[in-house]
């Protein structure tokens, strides 16, 4: 489906809403015993689901990022640490962490950044308690994605297929730290103190997150049970670990092993992540970063950030059509999908006309819209099989902005791809993942070196399924050195 066609049909004011698969969804993947789908509509995409817009803007962004930067700030230089012990940085246990000697590390690559990724993040949506009291979670969530697909297709958890039963207790466990959190958050409400002391400050919980357990616990009173209110939890922390994780991590893998892209990029980062060193007790050198400069003067950061995105992720939106409606194609996009689509007219030929190019829906239809499609469309893209760091870069005329790019003022042209979704459905967390992968990719690329530890070299790890983004297919030893002594 074309670009143009895939943003009519997907427009906030179009007829179609995703209502019936996200009930279906909750059911099979979730295990809502179908309550998501029973309850009063009217509330769930009334106040429940508007709350969630709640994430794209502000005070959510502002409170969130400052937690997620503090976070990246205290950690990045013990991304690997032989000072550190595991039990505090679940990111090296999981990534089997090898010291080789002063600053210089072994690990697998994909747990290192998906896990270091989850800590940076998760306490700003759900704050500090909940990581302390489940450490696991991150990996429990992991497990369970692992065979989302199986899930999705309504396979119950006794077939006997590899991993399922495990995936299932997984899903469980994350369930019921959800619903324990849930408790906890509406007991603090109510101004009860629980007695030991797990639950002791709930203060850092984001307003988004204690909203929504205000708004749930309302229609609660009304439903026969919590399950659709646990799942819509549980959804919310899944969405939150499905893709951005995943995308920080292909990014260094295409960076790092292209030197000049690399240095090019350490060059535009650098004046925006303050680095203060202390040779001799290097545990007291910091790092600060510069939020906003991050985000506002970084166009071959964010160029091959939309690049990863392009090759990596894989969105699907699903809506149900609930009223006939027409929808048309651009004229590009025809002469793009079909270069000869011109007809003979007065002896030369002219473009077909509109009509041609304009489809009927009908109440009833059900419609996909695969991003990841056009994301690989040769017709739109020049080799898309391959990575191109520079691909979404472009000439900006009328900018005062100068960059570190040999060509002067140029920016990054965002609106070729849509990995975020479109229309009423469209991702609520697109900014802070926005924030989240420019502030850790950038930090970590300044302050370590990474190459593969293995003979492979470079070679890619291939891709496996998962509920989001594309993750690889087996693991990939690097060997890290600290660049910041
Ligand atoms: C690079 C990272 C991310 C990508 C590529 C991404 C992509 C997506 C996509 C494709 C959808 C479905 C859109 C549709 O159905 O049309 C979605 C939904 C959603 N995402 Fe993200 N996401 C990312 C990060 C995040 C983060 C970090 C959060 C949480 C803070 C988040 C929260 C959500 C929510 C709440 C929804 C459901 C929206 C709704 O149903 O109205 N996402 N995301």
């Amino acid at each position: 489906m074309s670009p143009s066609l895939a943003k009519e049909v997907l427009a906030v004011q179009a007829p179609v809403n995703n209502h019936d698969m996200v009930g279906h969804f909750m059911r099979n993947v979730w295990d809502d015993k179908g309550a998501m789908g029973d309850m009063d509509q009217t509330i769930l995409w009334g106040k429940i689901h508007r709350a969630m817009y709640q994430l794209n803007r502000e005070p959510f962004l502002s409170q969130a990022g400052k937690i997620m930067t503090d976070n990246i700030e205290r950690a990045v230089l013990s991304l690997v640490s032989s000072r550190e012990t595991g039990s505090n940085l679940k990111w090296q246990e999981r990534a089997h962490v090898v010291v080789h000697g002063p600053n210089e590390y072994e690990a697998s690559f994909f747990p290192l950044i998906r896990h270091f990724v989850a800590d940076m993040v998760l306490p700003s949506l759900f704050g500090t308690d909940f990581i302390k009291n489940y450490p696991d979670i991150a990996t429990d969530l992991f497990a369970f994605d692992a065979n989302f697909h199986l899930f999705l297709m309504g396979l119950p958890p006794w077939i006997p297929l590899s991993g399922l039963r495990e995936s299932a207790a997984a899903r469980d466990r994350v369930k019921s730290a959800m619903e324990d959190f849930h408790n906890a958050l509406v007991a603090a409400s109510r101004g009860e103190r629980t007695t030991d002391g797990r639950w002791d400050n709930l203060d850092d919980v984001s307003s988004v997150v204690k909203n929504r357990v205000n708004l749930w616990e309302e229609a609660v009173s009304e439903l026969s049970n919590k399950e659709a209110c646990i799942a819509s939890h549980a959804f919310l922390l899944w969405v939150t670990l499905i893709n951005a994780n995943v995308i920080v991590f292909w990014l260094l893998f295409h960076v790092y092993q292209d030197s000049s892209l690399l240095a090019a990029i350490r060059e535009e980062v650098s004046p925006f992540v303050h680095i203060r060193e202390s040779p001799g007790s290097p545990e007291r050198s910091t790092i600060t970063l510069d939020s906003p400069e991050i985000r506002a003067q970084t166009p071959l950061l964010q160029s091959a950030f939309l690049e990863t995105m392009r090759l990596y992720t894989q969105s699907n939106s699903f809506k149900n059509v609930q009223a006939d409606f027409v929808v048309s194609e651009s004229e590009i996009d025809q002469n793009i999908r079909e270069p000869n689509s011109f007809v003979p007219k007065g002896g030369s030929k002219v473009p077909v006309s509109q009509s041609q190019r304009t489809y009927q829906l009908q109440q009833g239809d059900m419609i996909c819209v695969p991003f990841g499609l056009h994301q690989s469309d040769s017709r739109y893209w020049n080799h898309p099989e391959n990575f191109d760091g520079r691909r979404f870069i472009i000439q900006q005329q009328d900018s005062a902005r100068r960059t570190s790019l040999s060509n002067g003022r140029v920016s990054v042209d965002s609106t070729r791809i849509s990995p975020w979704g479109s229309g009423a459905s469209i991702c609520k967390g697109q900014k802070l993942s926005y924030r989240e992968v420019l502030e850790i990719a950038g930090a970590i690329l300044l302050c370590w070196d990474i190459e593969p530890a293995g003979a492979a070299g470079w070679s890619h790890p291939g891709l496996a399924k998962a509920g989001g983004t594309a993750i690889p297919k087996r693991d990939f030893r690097i060997r890290l050195l600290r660049r910041v002594p």
